[in-house]
């Protein structure tokens, strides 16, 4: 929808919501009729679709525009009743609550061809089962019933509501008819242009020889008053023997066997006949019937005996059997009769197709309503069935006001968004005005049609001039101005209804002081079809129903006829604007528009119009709405003109968002080129992406095989693999070898396939670091290693001490060999020399003596005493314990100067 904004001055706007002059009833028109030339007969209001009956096939209903519009957002494509059907089937899906398309228009105006497309698209788009087929064929075909051609099919009442079940998953298993307001009145009489129900001529004309014997018919239409009356019994575009056939088939798909075939069409031969018979007058003006032929056809084709009918209340104070005298009387009530059958035959087959289509499966459904209503009818005069049609059409738009406004400001509210009070007309004071208990129209024609004495339409008239006759939207005679008078018989009242006036006539033309028209119409539309006309006399399923679709989402679609002569590509401005006038168009605008025409989340707005500001161009890292911001202040918007919400920027003004529209269309030329480059390039890049990744799938693919048979013998599969792992080791080798020759344990573990060549690796590496090792010895660590041999093959094994000494290196300072020996050479030469190994000598009761020195000579060892040093013998006291910190050390010495390593005698422990 937005790539059609630009192209909004030749196929003008396609959301009304965005007309800038919003109240202008001319721009509206304009708007229309400049899409309409362009065979454009979608438009919407917000989410209400305006169509504009084009009389002609358009190539816009085909499988392949169902699957564009199948799953898309409603605002991304043009206009379409696809649109419409495929976001109410997703909102049900999304939201598993129940939904209704209110479809209303004037007799002609594609109301019966808005609800095919739209069950035809479901029959299409929906997900299939069995049991759905069975029922979208019947669903298909239950529209008889209005399914041919334009007009009344079998059955064509003013509202009528046909349930489409789907089940949670989406599958369409049901369906059900829900019929208000029949137009009974189209039995006995037609308006200029208009056919009795097609099935009336469709049964003359089409209908074998021998049913026509058996029902007492003629195969031609002129011999039916009822069908002649307008002289529109012959339509050429309209072929009656063909939609015979039509018709006999659906009949059979929605399960009617022979006999309530033959019952059907017993029924609608006895009207014909009923329409037949004829009164004259006697001298008195009472009426008698010079011929019954046609009543003994009634009663044996239809089981009807006419002359018993029933009168009910309102035709006291006589009896409640009457037989009808006066001629006008008699005519009333034959045609009485001939709706009244043919009002419960319709009842009858909508019970019949809806058992037909029954949903069977107990689980649970969500449902879309499809809704079809007349819209206002507005004749010269009108009776109490365009009142009860009108009185619908008030209701409907109150229910419209109610749900508009409520979404309206639920989502201002969830976008954190004040609410702003709307102008808009709200009809309720019309509502009130008909249906209010003891007050409203209805409670008055109720109480007058029960109350004893003599009820006439005067008193009727005066009954609600007494009580209403100062409300603003209620005007008769007495209560109007000189001006309105002369528009204003004495017997009619005006309503102003909130799509206009229509003026209502209550007195009958007989006026035999009964209330004719509006009582007999009253009772039979409250009692027989409407329901029960004691408990309330309201017409109480139309209450039902607004009920019933308070509890569900609307959605709406408006039909206008673009002409009378059902021309194509005619459009006639009279008509057209009369039908806006009284479709209510303008007011739904009005509420429309209550706050901001346009909205869009970030994300999408920002998509659009990035291209005009540099911060956004061509990428805006941060969060969406900041980016908006920083958007709309470049483009200059004034603080009016928007408003930030949660998720949505909300523009005030169309010329808001058409200027900036504008902006980006001179802006994208500018990027035209721009892109084109831009596009080659990421053309370029991406095949090189692309050669890239299937190089690296390949890759990838002969490594993951390789790893899979790495174990095995070296095939072409796992070579690649195999030199990989091999080099991978040892440059991990190369980096962690051993440092020292005594680490024995941090050699790396090796793959499988290099375990032979790591333990000669690693035998070498152990050679090298010995070689290496004893290459740098020097002469002094040399001794010091044969002295700790020596150490080795005294101790080892035999001493728990042992091993922590091996690391322990010998010091010569503390007594070299040669020390030793120069001591000991002192000693025996001069004796002045002592020997510093210091030793402690116990006496014989055991106790520590001082210090002495330990001396050593080739053949004797000495302790001397500390202080006597000098003293040349050795005391032979006691036991000597050599106290030293370095015991191996000092007795290895001590064996290597004596020469006797055998004569150390280790005892373990000590
Ligand atoms: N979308 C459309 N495309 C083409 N022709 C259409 C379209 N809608 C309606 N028509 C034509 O207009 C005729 C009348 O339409 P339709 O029968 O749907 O009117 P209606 O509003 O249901 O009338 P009624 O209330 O009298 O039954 C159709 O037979 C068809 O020829």
């Amino acid at each position: 929808m937005e790539g059609a904004l630009t192209a909004r001055d030749r196929v003008g706007i396609q959301d009304f919501v965005l007309l800038d002059t919003h109240t202008s009833e001319t721009a509206f028109l304009g708007n229309l009729k400049k899409r309409f030339s362009e065979d454009l007969i979608y438009t919407y209001i917000g989410t209400l679709l305006v169509s504009v009956n084009p009389y002609k096939e358009l190539d816009i209903y085909s499988k392949k525009q169902m699957d564009i519009y199948m799953g898309v957002n409603f605002f991304e494509l043009p206009p379409h009743i696809y649109a419409l059907a495929d976001n109410a089937y997703h909102t049900m899906m999304t939201e598993a609550n129940n939904h209704f398309i209110l479809i209303s228009g004037e007799s002609g105006a594609g109301k019966t061809e808005a609800s095919k497309k739209i069950l035809q698209y479901y029959a299409v788009s929906c997900p299939s089962t069995t049991l759905l087929d069975s029922v979208r064929d019947r669903m298909l075909v239950s529209n008889p019933v209005r399914f041919v051609n334009s007009g009344p099919g079998l059955v064509s009442s003013s509202l009528r509501l046909i349930d489409h079940m789907f089940t949670l998953q989406g599958d369409a298993v049901g369906g059900h008819i829900l019929s208000y307001l029949l137009e009974k009145s189209r039995v006995v009489h037609q308006n200029h242009g208009e056919r009795n129900f097609h099935i009336f001529y469709q049964l003359v004309e089409g209908g074998e020889e021998d049913l026509l014997h058996q029902l007492g018919l003629e195969s031609n239409c002129q011999h039916y008053s009822y069908l002649v009356q307008d002289e529109c019994a012959n339509v050429t575009s309209i072929n009656d023997k063909n939609d015979w056939k039509t018709v006999r088939n659906a009949l059979s798909v929605i399960d009617f066997d022979e006999s309530d075939i033959q019952h059907l069409f017993g029924i609608i031969a006895s009207v014909l006949h009923l329409g037949n018979v004829q009164f004259e007058a006697d001298s008195k003006g009472y009426a008698t019937l010079n011929k019954n032929t046609e009543l003994r056809w009634v009663s044996t084709v239809s089981l009807v005996i006419p002359w018993t009918l029933r009168m009910p209340k309102p035709w006291r104070p006589q009896s409640a059997y009457t037989l009808l005298t006066l001629l006008d009387h008699a005519i009333y009530a034959r045609n009485a009769l001939a709706k009244a059958i043919y009002g419960r035959t319709f009842t009858w087959l909508v019970n019949k197709i809806n058992d037909s289509m029954e949903n069977k499966e107990p689980s649970r459904k969500t449902v879309i309503g499809l809704l079809d209503i007349y819209g206002f009818e507005v004749f010269y005069v009108n009776s109490f069935e365009q009142f009860c049609i009108n009185y619908c059409n008030e209701k409907l738009q109150q229910l419209f006001i109610q749900l508009t406004l409520k979404s309206e400001q639920e989502e201002y509210e969830a976008e954190g968004i004040g609410w702003e009070p709307v102008q808009f007309f709200n009809n309720k004071i019309i509502c009130d005005l008909v249906e209010e208990k003891h007050r409203g129209i209805i409670s008055v024609l109720d109480e007058e049609c029960l109350r004893p004495g003599e009820a006439t339409d005067f008193t009727f008239l005066e009954k609600l001039e007494e009580k209403m006759g100062s409300h603003p939207h209620f005007i008769t005679h007495k209560f109007s101005d000189k001006k309105t008078r002369k528009t204003l018989d004495r017997g009619n009242f005006r309503l102003l209804h909130y799509a206009g006036e229509v003026t209502y006539g209550v007195v009958g033309k007989g006026s035999h002081g009964l209330s004719l028209l509006w009582t007999i119409i009253h009772v039979y539309l409250t009692d027989k079809l409407l329901g029960d006309s004691t408990t309330d006399p309201r017409p109480s399923s139309l209450l039902g129903l607004t009920d019933i679709l308070m509890s569900k989402e609307p959605w709406y679609v408006r039909c206008l006829k673009s002409n009378e002569s059902k021309q194509p590509g005619r459009f006639d401005d009279v008509l057209v604007r009369h039908q806006v006038k009284y479709l209510g168009l303008m007011e739904h605008l009005r509420v429309r528009r209550a706050g901001f025409a346009y909205r869009r989340r970030y994300e999408l707005f920002l998509q659009r119009y990035k291209p005009l500001c540099p911060a956004t161009w061509p990428h805006w890292r941060g969060v969406a709405a900041e980016g908006v911001e920083a958007l709309v202040q470049h483009l200059g918007y004034l603080p009016d003109e928007y408003k930030m919400g949660r998720t949505k920027i909300f523009i005030r003004h169309p010329r808001t968002l058409f200027a900036t529209e504008d902006a980006f269309e001179v802006c994208k030329h500018k990027l035209g080129k721009a892109t084109k480059i831009e596009t080659c390039w990421r053309g370029v890049q991406a095949r090189k992406e692309k050669e890239r990744r299937q190089w690296a799938v390949k890759v990838i693919k002969k490594f993951i095989k390789g790893y899979m048979t790495r174990g095995e013998a070296k095939t072409t599969d796992n070579s690649e693999y195999l030199a990989f792992v091999r080099q991978n080791y040892l440059n991990r080798l190369k980096d962690n070898l051993p440092k020292t020759v005594l680490d024995k344990s941090s050699w790396l573990t090796p793959p499988p396939v290099l375990t032979e060549a790591s333990a000669i690796l690693r035998q070498l590496h152990m050679r090298l670091m010995v070689t290496r090792y004893v290459r740098g010895i020097t002469a002094q660590q040399k001794a010091q290693l044969q002295l700790k041999g020596i150490t080795s093959v005294i101790f080892k094994g035999k001493k728990d001490s042992y091993p922590q000494s091996v690391s322990q290196p010998f010091v010569d300072t503390r007594i070299s060999e040669q020390d030793i020996n120069m001591k000991v050479l002192q000693i025996i030469r001069n004796e002045r020399i002592k020997y510093s190994i210091p030793v402690v000598k116990y006496d014989r009761n055991g106790f520590k003596a001082r210090p002495r020195q330990l001396i050593l000579t080739q053949t004797a060892a000495y302790v001397v005493d500390e202080a006597k040093i000098k003293q040349k013998a050795l005391e032979h006291v006691g036991d000597l314990v050599i106290q030293c910190d370095h015991l191996f050390e000092v007795l290895t010495k001590l064996s290597v100067v004596a020469n006797k390593q055998s004569a150390i005698n280790v005892v373990q422990g000590r």
